[in-house]
């Protein structure tokens, strides 16, 4: 299997629950390890450029008004299987649909507050974690 990194966010509604440590431990316990990580409140544009993807949708006002709403933490993990692995640690996009013990079943109670972003496919996940990191903010483990 392949060693890879993805892009997790933990979203303003979970930072405000105060339950970053609680949501890292999923993720290390899960054997995934943080490489790069940083706490930072999204200007509009930035939070605009990061989800241009949806532009279109009609949930993209709302969107990118909640992820400015307060401040969030940017990680990027490494992994065997990480981009699959971090998606099943999530849960479902909707939290009425994710399953138990999920991070969106444990800390999220509706689709446009989900706690937590997670990249789709290895090609997003490049993508994304060079859109908050720069090459010297992402540190391979060494030990
Ligand atoms: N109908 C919807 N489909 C997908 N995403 C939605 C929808 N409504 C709101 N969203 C939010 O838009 C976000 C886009 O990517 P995220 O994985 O961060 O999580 C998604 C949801 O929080």
């Amino acid at each position: 299997m392949a060693l890879e990194r993805t892009l997790s966010i933990i979203k303003p509604d979970a930072v405000a629950k105060n339950v970053i440590g609680a949501i890292v431990n999923r993720f290390e316990t899960a054997g995934l390890r943080i490489v790069g990580q940083k706490m930072m409140h999204l200007s509009k544009e930035q939070a605009e450029g990061f989800y241009a993807e949806h532009k279109e949708r009609p949930f993209f006002a709302a969107l990118v008004e909640f992820m400015t709403s307060g401040p969030i933490v940017v990680m990027a993990l490494e992994g065997e299987d990480a981009v699959r692995k971090n998606r099943e640690i999530m849960g479902a996009t909707n939290p009425q649909e994710a399953a138990a013990g999920t991070l969106r079943a444990d800390f999220a109670e509706t689709i446009d507050e989900n706690a937590v972003h997670g990249s789709d496919a290895v090609e997003s996940a490049a993508r994304e974690i060079a859109y908050f990191f720069s090459d010297e903010e992402v540190c391979a483990r060494t030990r």
